[in-house]
Formats: structure tokens, C-alpha cells, sequence
């Protein structure tokens, strides 16, 4: 039977990179594969980017609507009557976009058509809250691998931190491309606590938690350690840059 993999990181840990790599290796051996990635996902408008400069075009767009396995299954047919061959894997980037049944698809693509699907995303958004697709990937693949990079004081990093025009921002959608005017920087759990002032997940937890019918009110630790209020918290955190809420491209 074949697995459902997701290879997850914070940005800039290569995941790109490691995808088109992945995908290379199949058809040096005479294999075929399928590329896509959900088409929130902008950046290079139908193209895998890799920071390392390769880059390449998906074979198909995931929109949140899409029926992931009849896509797939159709784009199988066309390479097999195209080529005689069938597809050797699935690869997809951008994987925390998907929605939760896409995600499902994926396994069913994985177990009941028996081909491998690799999946490559981050793992959480910029304020420590795992993407819908991330979320479910974690709870249903097969086999996870974190693909590491460093944060610029050395260690491993874990989160990633936006920042709007240069400035970190803790609040706003959790969908932002990074472009001109937002930007990301990948950082070890104390970094992003030192530039959060110590805040985690802000209130998203909380509307998550109101949206799904439960009250509760999040809470923030500071420095010292003790526990407050997430709204008196943060009006008490030292000076920290306007939060804007950055439109999602
Ligand atoms: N195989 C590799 N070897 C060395 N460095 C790599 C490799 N893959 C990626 N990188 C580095 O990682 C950075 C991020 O690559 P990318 O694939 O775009 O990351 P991600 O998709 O995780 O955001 C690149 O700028 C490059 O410096
Ligand atoms: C943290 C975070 C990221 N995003 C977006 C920004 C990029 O377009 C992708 C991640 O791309 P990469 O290949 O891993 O570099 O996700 C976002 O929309 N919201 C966030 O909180």
C-alpha cells in the first residue's frame, strides 16, 4: 500500500526545493509524476517557487472546491493516454492551503489508488495556529519529516513571524502571501517570544474555540512567566508595532 508523507517546515526550510528535487528523481528513472498545490497560493501563479531558483509549472490547481480525487484521477488518465505510463506519486506543495476533504483525498489517493502522495507545507501560521490542511495532514498521514532550517540566532527554527512593511505584526487574516509589502522571517520558539513580547496564538484560539460553539478565554504569559488575560495582556505588553491586518493577495 502506498503512503500518504507530509514534509513539513518553517518557510525557507526548502520544501520547495525538496519537492522539484523529489520529482526530478522520478523522471531521471523513467517515472512519471503529477504537481499540483492549492491555488490560494499566488506566488508564481501556476508555478512551484524555490528560493534555490528552480521552478516549474503544476500540472493542475487545487481551488477549495476542487474534488482532489477526481482531479487527480483525471490528470492519471491523460498522462496514461498520453505516455502508456502511469503516474508514479503525487506531489504537492503548499499543502497547509488544502481544506480538510482534500486532505482526506489524499489518503484515499494514497490507500485505494495506491500511489504515493507527498505533501510539503508549513506547519503553523504566524501566529503558532496550525493551517486547516496542516492540521489534518498531522492527524492522517502515514509518515511525517520535518525539513529544518535555522533562525537567525542558530537554533532550529519553528515558527514563522510576518512582518508588514518590515514591522512584525501578531494580528490579521490568517492567509497572507509574502510579497513586497509582507514578508516572513522563520524563528526559533524564543525569538518569536521575544518579538511577540510573549504573546502566542493572540486570540485566534479563541474565535477558533467561539466559532466552533465552546467560550473560553485564551490566555498569554508573560516574561516572568505569570499568566494573564490575552486582552489584558496585551494591553499591557510593552510597546509592540501597530498590528495591521494585511489583505490576504
Ligand atoms: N537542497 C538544498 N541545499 C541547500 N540549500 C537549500 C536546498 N534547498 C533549499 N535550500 C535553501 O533553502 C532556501 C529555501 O528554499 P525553498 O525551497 O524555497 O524553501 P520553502 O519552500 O521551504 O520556503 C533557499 O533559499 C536555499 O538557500
Ligand atoms: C506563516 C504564514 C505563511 N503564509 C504564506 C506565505 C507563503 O506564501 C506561504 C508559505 O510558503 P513557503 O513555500 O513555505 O515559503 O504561506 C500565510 O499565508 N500565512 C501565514 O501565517
Amino acid at each position: 500500500m502506498a503512503k500518504l508523507y507530509f514534509r513539513y517546515g518553517a518557510m525557507n526550510s526548502g520544501k520547495s526545493t525538496s519537492m522539484l528535487q523529489a520529482a526530478y528523481n522520478y523522471e531521471e528513472r523513467g517515472h512519471r509524476v503529477l504537481l499540483t498545490k492549492p491555488s490560494i497560493d499566488t506566488k508564481g501563479d501556476r508555478g512551484i517557487l524555490s528560493r534555490l531558483g528552480v521552478t516549474r509549472g503544476v500540472d493542475f490547481l487545487l481551488t477549495p472546491d476542487t474534488d482532489a480525487y477526481t482531479a487527480f484521477q483525471e490528470h492519471r488518465a491523460a498522462v496514461l493516454a498520453g505516455t502508456g505510463l502511469d503516474v508514479s506519486a503525487l506531489l504537492v506543495d503548499e499543502a497547509q492551503f488544502l481544506t480538510e476533504p482534500q486532505v482526506d483525498d489524499l489518503l484515499r489517493i494514497a490507500i485505494i489508488e495506491n500511489v504515493p502522495v507527498l505533501a510539503y507545507g508549513i506547519r503553523t501560521d504566524f501566529q503558532t495556529v496550525a493551517f486547516p490542511g496542516s492540521r489534518r495532514l498531522l492527524e492522517v498521514a502515514h509518515s511525517l519529516e520535518e525539513l529544518k532550517t535555522i533562525c537567525r540566532c542558530g537554533r532550529k527554527a519553528v515558527f514563522n513571524g510576518r512582518k508588514v512593511d518590515g514591522a512584525f505584526v501578531f494580528d490579521g487574516d490568517q492567509v497572507a502571501i509574502d510579497g513586497v509589502e509582507v514578508t516572513y522571517e522563520s524563528l526559533c520558539g524564543s525569538c518569536y517570544l521575544e518579538e511577540s513580547h510573549g504573546v502566542l496564538n493572540n486570540r485566534r484560539r479563541e474565535a477558533l474555540r467561539h466559532e466552533a460553539g465552546h467560550g473560553g478565554q485564551e490566555r498569554g504569559r508573560s516574561t516572568d512567566g505569570s499568566l494573564q488575560n490575552a486582552d489584558s495582556f496585551v494591553e499591557s505588553a510593552p510597546a509592540s508595532p501597530p498590528a495591521r491586518s494585511p489583505s490576504p493577495q
